[in-house]
């Protein structure tokens, strides 16, 4: 049986889940170096962000096919790391939108009406009623920064009472911001412009120290920050500088440089901060929603089908799958012909769709060929995730070519592989039954169903060349399910291809080199 980590808290929806494939190991607040130790016993992963997943964890994760993250978040897991290693890495885009979104609603409202700290004095038994006067968000203009699910919830919500919003997103289209009600600005804009600034992009190396000594100059004295995205977006030293200094009114900040927060002079700046433990995901629906959506892929992933939210296969949801499934089968099956027929060290690929296939997703296609290129040498180590690269890696180039002129089936695949051997080409088809078919090799039409054991010989047209080929296969015990003979021109070059009932036995092969007409022999295992 299957063995799953659950190395975070994770709803038990999720545990009943996985349970019904899996044994589930509930370990949480693993120091690394535990669990380095015990994850090559383990086929999945499920996190949240308290599991750092560094490149070592990975790397002695010998067994593991998926990494999932109960969350929207991944940047706490390799995954450069895990996509190299083949593994899946998988997330819920959307089970904790509404939390986070709700999360920074009110931390901004709470932050203008100094809640926390009003409470805390009522509850320590005063009654101030003078320290604690706030402002209202009531047409305030508010600067959201990513207008991606989070921040489109925000600035909906925000806008209902009365707020402008100013958006800054390179990569949101100004029609979706329209219909947000959103103003699309440059950055220099918002900062000039908002009383309230809130964050909702992921951590990248461009969106680090975003917030910095020099773009909190560019705001306005009364500007304050809300960050529920991610630490480090944050320069938090230039941030307490700013509020101690007065340059901005204050900053509700749930996520952190460094989690769990340690020593920091953040805690120390009163009722201009307010600070929560990454709580943003924390409601009850979300944790609920994120724990069935990743659960149910881990699940899936274990029994062999594909995962919904993959991050790291690009292009490959389960509907294109599903959609392109006899395709990536015939991909794959002749990207394992050509591979054996080059032999050796692969240089180059060329994928070629043809006919009806050249108006489909190529994406997935190629990745198929290429995995099928290298699966003679990587075997099960080589996947949908990690195809690409491990070609990119092996120096592989990789053309990919379309031709709908084509007309021979209604879609067919070419590909040409050369490699340190020669270089060879098959195409292959489709029947209406979803079966397939090699319909030409090297450009000889030929017309065979792949089977596992295969032969195919280049030779010269010529009488008893075919009975000299069965009697020496004969004479091996080796039983011939189907042939073809393929040629151009009559008594020019041809292939034959065969199908065998059994392996060819060793030696046999540089037999049948010898038979007189015959240029080259290659057996094939499909
Ligand atoms: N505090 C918490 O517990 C939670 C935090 N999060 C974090 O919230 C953030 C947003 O999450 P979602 O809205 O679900 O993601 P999303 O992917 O829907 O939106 C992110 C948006 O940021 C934009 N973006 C990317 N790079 C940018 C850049 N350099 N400048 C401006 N915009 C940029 C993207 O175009 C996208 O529209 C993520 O960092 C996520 O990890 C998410 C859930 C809970
Ligand atoms: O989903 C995210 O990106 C979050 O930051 C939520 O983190 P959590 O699952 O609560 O540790």
């Amino acid at each position: 049986m299957a063995k799953v980590l659950v190395s975070d808290p994770i709803d038990q929806v999720g545990i009943e889940i996985l349970s019904q494939v899996a044994q589930v190991d509930i370990k949480t607040g693993l120091p690394a170096e535990e669990l380095i130790k015990i994850i090559p016993e383990y086929d999945a992963l499920m996190l949240r962000s308290g599991t750092r997943v560094t490149q070592e964890i990975i790397e002695a994760g010998t067994q593991l096919k998926i990494i999932g993250r109960a969350g929207v978040g991944v940047d706490n897991i390799d995954v450069p790391a895990a996509t190299r290693q083949g593994i899946i890495v998988v997330n819920s885009p959307e089970g904790n939108t509404i939390a986070a979104a709700e999360h920074t609603l009110a931390m901004m409202l709470s932050l203008s009406r100094y809640i926390p700290d009003a409470n805390a004095s009522v509850k320590a038994g005063k009654w101030d009623r003078k320290s604690y006067i706030g402002s209202e968000v009531y047409k305030k203009t508010l600067g959201v920064i990513g207008l991606g699910k989070i921040g489109s919830h925000v600035a909906t919500v925000a806008k209902a009472m009365n707020m402008k919003i100013l958006a800054y997103d390179p990569f949101i289209s100004k029609e979706r911001a329209d219909r947000l009600g959103c103003t699309l600005v440059d950055l220099e804009f918002l900062f000039a412009e908002a009383d309230y600034i809130t964050l909702h992009i992921p951590k990248t190396p461009e969106t680090t120290h975003l917030i910095n000594a020099e773009t909190l100059a560019k705001m306005k004295p009364n500007v304050r920050i809300i960050n529920c995205a991610r630490g480090g977006i944050i320069d938090e030293e230039a941030l307490v500088e700013a509020i101690e200094s007065g340059k901005i009114a204050g900053a509700a900040l749930d996520v952190f440089e460094q989690e769990p927060l340690g020593e920091s002079r953040l805690r120390e700046l009163g009722s201009k901060v307010i600070l929560t433990p990454h709580l943003g995901a924390s409601t009850e629906e979300a944790q609920v929603n994120v724990a069935i959506d990743v659960a149910e892929q881990i699940r899936d992933v274990l029994l062999g089908l594909p995962a919904r939210s993959a991050v790291n296969i690009p292009g490959l949801t389960p509907d294109v799958m599903e959609k392109l499934r006899p395709y990536l089968r015939l991909a794959e099956t002749l990207g394992n012909l050509v591979g054996q027929l080059a032999g050796g060290r692969i240089e180059r690929l060329t994928v070629k769709l043809q006919g009806d296939l050249a108006e489909v997703n190529s994406q997935p296609i190629v990745i198929a060929s290429i995995k099928g290129l290298l699966s003679q040498a990587l075997r099960e180590r080589v996947n949908y995730v990690n195809a690409a690269i491990e070609a990119k890696e092996r120096g592989i180039r990789i053309i990919e070519t379309k031709d709908a002129s084509v007309r021979d089936y209604s879609g067919s695949l070419y590909l040409e592989a050369q490699g340190s051997m020669g270089e060879h080409s098959v195409t292959g088809a489709l029947l209406s039954n979803g079966e397939i078919r090699i319909t030409d090799l090297d450009d000889f039409p030929i017309n065979v169903p792949p089977s596992n054991n295969m032969l195919f010989t280049l030779h010269r047209d010529m009488p008893g060349i075919i009975g000299k080929i069965g009697s020496l296969l004969g004479s091996f015990n080796v039983n011939i399910a189907s042939m073809q003979v393929g040629r151009k021109i009559v008594r020019g070059d041809a292939v034959m291809a065969l199908s065998l009932d059994d392996p060819l036995p060793e030696g046999l092969l540089s037999e049948i080199t010898k038979v007189a007409g015959i240029r080259d022999a290659y057996t094939v295992k499909l």
